[in-house]
């Protein structure tokens, strides 16, 4: 029998990791997503890969499928498992929401992508928690991958490993993601080194209804890597516990309906990443604190959005003004932004003939 065109879908959302003091631990989906449609046709004839975007990062993202980093996470997943090339005849067009390096989690979804794609293409039927090892072994903190593959509000950390499968974690990202040759074949390269089982770790909090994001984009990009640079090898105790007793009320008092504005703005405080990451974003300190419950009531809590620049608000109304009101301060620094409200979302999705084939379980 002829074999048919196989087509799917699949839909990463973008999230905002930290929440304030959950730095590296919290993260959340939000509406705004990464699709990728991806073609295999029936034609056994040797064919590279081809890659079109739309939208967001279009005119920067490396189309050769050797280099750019979706495609480069699904080939590393597909060589864990003895396949060594893409599927002949395979056409992927990405139609991206998500914007570049502002802190709403782009790099997350593009490796989800990956690893999402790799388990399509060669039915590998990965559970949830070993796709999860495939990304961290790419995205080393756990925040933003994890709420893109599984959504909602989800808190995640990192096993302690014993030596040999700490060493494996602690690979170089250049032997995961090498950069391939153009003529990239079949016997390309060494073994890929394979993640260890069990890598990250997660739970599903809940989340009261009633709560929109509403995300603040200033229009410049900051890389992950240069807003981790400028922090601290070390904290003080004192900074520490200040983070962690919010992080233990926010947890739960997002859950509650109707949600305390008053505690969640507290509890969205953090001493461990946004004051050190100020001097790389201009009006970060004078949009956090000039916004409040009181100046504008539904505002529940304002933080970054995380590495930024972009600024997160939790809220339940008002959107607009809070919104507004956050542009004009960044205006005051020479900085123009977008805003969108954005809802919770659920996570990663694969979808067949309109009809959901995968989520996380
Ligand atoms: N859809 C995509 N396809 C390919 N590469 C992407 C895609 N999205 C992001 N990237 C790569 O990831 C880089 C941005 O990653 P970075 O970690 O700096 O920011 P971010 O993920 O948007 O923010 P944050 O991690 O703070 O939420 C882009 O410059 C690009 O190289
Ligand atoms: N927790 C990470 C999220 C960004 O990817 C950070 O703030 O650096």
């Amino acid at each position: 029998m002829a074999e048919s065109t196989k087509t799917f879908k699949i839909r990463i959302p973008a999230t905002s990791a930290n929440i304030g003091p959950g730095f590296d631990v919290v993260g959340l989906s939000l509406s705004l997503y990464l699709t990728l449609t991806v073609t295999v046709s029936p034609n056994n004839a040797r064919s590279p890969p081809t890659l079109s975007y739309s939208g967001e990062g279009a005119d920067e993202v490396p189309l050769d499928p050797y280099k750019n980093l979706t495609t480069r996470v699904a080939l590393y997943v597909l060589r864990c498992h003895d396949v060594s090339s893409f599927p002949h005849h395979l056409a992927i067009h990405v139609a991206n929401d998500i914007p570049f390096g502002r802190g709403l989690g782009s790099s997350g979804a593009a490796v989800i992508a990956g690893v999402l794609l790799a388990n399509e293409l060669a039915s590998l039927n990965l559970s949830t928690s070993r796709m999860l090892d495939f990304a961290l072994m790419v995205e080393r903190h756990p925040d933003n991958v994890t709420a893109a593959l599984v959504g909602g509000f989800v808190g995640s950390y990192l096993r302690d490993l014993d030596e040999d499968a700490q060493a494996r974690v602690q690979v170089p990202l250049s032997e995961v993601l090498p950069e391939y040759p153009p003529d990239a074949g079949e016997d390309w390269g060494r073994d890929p080194p394979h993640p260890p089982e069990g890598i990250g770790h997660y739970i599903c909090f809940g989340w009261a209804e009633s709560i929109k994001a509403v995300a603040i984009i200033p229009k410049f990009e900051l890389s992950t890597a240069k807003a981790r640079d400028v922090l601290p090898q070390s904290y003080s105790r004192k900074d520490l516990i200040f983070n962690l007793q919010r992080l233990a009320v926010l947890t739960t008092a997002l859950s509650r309906s109707p949600p305390d504005p008053g505690l969640i703005y507290d509890a969205m405080q953090d001493r461990v990443h946004q004051p050190y990451r100020k001097q790389l974003i201009p009006g970060l300190p004078e949009v956090t604190t000039r916004l409040t419950p009181s100046t504008h009531p539904g505002l529940l809590g304002i933080c970054l959005s995380g590495a930024g620049p972009t600024i997160l608000a939790l809220a339940t109304g008002n959107f607009e003004r809070i919104a507004e009101d956050a542009k004009k301060i960044f205006a005051e620094k020479g900085i123009d932004v977008d805003w969108k409200v954005l809802d919770v979302c659920e996570g990663s999705a694969v979808i067949k003939d309109g009809q959901q084939t995968w989520k996380a379980a």
